[in-house]
């Protein structure tokens, strides 16, 4: 595996999935590994999780780690090709990302979509130029369009608390917000979820349709309670609408779920990828209370990325 942006980029998921459990239960048996090579880890947009879980992953595999916030910390970035640059950017995309691929053996990117320009960001153009200029082994941190270290993540907490014998519901359901998100983590969800082994239901107001591209396969309602009926997993999120491009048609606080609405599922696991908006996209008692895997849901993006960082290792050696 040379680079990590989709679930397209992955050969067997479900062989994935177990590598990332079994370095769970051992992380430190490739220790050595990662030793003398450094990767880079480039955010343009704030992180917890993906920072502190990818470097903690790589530390584990014998990595050095090196990690910049482009915002507070670099130059400002050009990402047109031609551009004459006499205004606000001070540095090319493709001066910055050739530079990083010198002193980092891997690297991974976050960049947020605009939510402007539709085509602009579903092109993917900054990630795309970033690997090509960079030239080395690469995951993906967030793009404009997908989540992959998360929802490889989602898909190992799943595994992990599936009901036996039989394949699990699971229900992606938009929640309020107040303002407009990415598309990214649902669309990689959802995309994860078709490939994997459930059934798979996604349920949305009017409007918050995802590009196709991520959902085919999946069931699509715009009816949450007939949604929820029987679920085993509730994946919790906003989105801004697909089409028209990063609009907020509602914020409905009927779609946030409390636990009323958990009482026709199969006494269902809740799931959010964090950072939550309490009591606006998630409710408290759904948070605090026995059904809620965020927290694991969290502690497993540690070994996703570990299991991806391994194989990307593991393309270089
Ligand atoms: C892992 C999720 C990252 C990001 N979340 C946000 O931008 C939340 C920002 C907010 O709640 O103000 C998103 O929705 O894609
Ligand atoms: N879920 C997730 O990626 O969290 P951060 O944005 O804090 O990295």
């Amino acid at each position: 595996m040379k680079q990590f942006t989709s679930v397209h980029d992955v050969e067997d998921i479900n062989a994935l999935v177990q590598e990332a459990l079994e370095l769970k239960q051992n992380p430190y048996a490739f220790e050595d590994l990662g030793k003398h090579k450094t990767l880079g880890l480039i955010f343009l947009n704030p992180s917890l999780r993906t920072r502190l879980s990818t470097q903690k992953a790589a530390q584990s595999l014998g990595m050095n780690v090196m990690v910049m916030n482009m915002g507070q910390e670099g130059w400002a970035l050009e990402t047109q090709d031609g551009a004459i640059m006499n205004g606000t950017t001070v540095e090319h995309i493709k001066d910055a990302a050739a530079v990083m691929g010198q002193y980092c053996d891997v690297l991974g990117m976050r960049s947020f979509p605009k939510l402007q320009n539709v085509e602009e960001d579903y092109s993917e153009e900054i990630l795309k130029k970033f690997i090509q200029y960079a030239n080395v082994p690469f995951v993906s941190l967030e793009s404009a369009t997908r989540h992959p270290l998360q929802s490889l993540a989602d898909l190992v907490t799943i595994s992990e608390h599936a009901p036996q014998g039989r394949r699990p519901k699971v229900v992606l359901t938009w929640a309020p917000h107040v303002k407009a998100l990415p598309q990214a983590v649902p669309n990689s969800f959802a995309e994860w979820m078709c490939a994997a082994d459930v059934d798979f239901v996604i349920t949305h107001p009017e409007g918050y349709e995802l590009d196709p591209q991520f959902t085919n396969g999946a069931t699509i309602t715009h009816n949450q309670a007939e949604a929820l009926e029987g679920a085993d997993f509730i994946y919790i999120k906003n989105w801004s609408t697909y089409q028209p491009y990063g609009q907020v048609l509602t914020q409905d606080a009927s779609w946030m779920l409390t636990n009323q609405h958990l009482v026709n599922t199969n006494n269902a696991k809740v799931m959010h990828c964090l950072p939550v908006r309490r009591n606006v996209e998630l409710s408290d008692e759904i948070l605090d209370g026995p059904n809620s895997l965020v927290v694991n849901e969290a502690a497993n993006r540690e070994f996703a990325a570990q299991a991806v960082l391994k194989r990307l290792l593991e393309s270089i050696q």
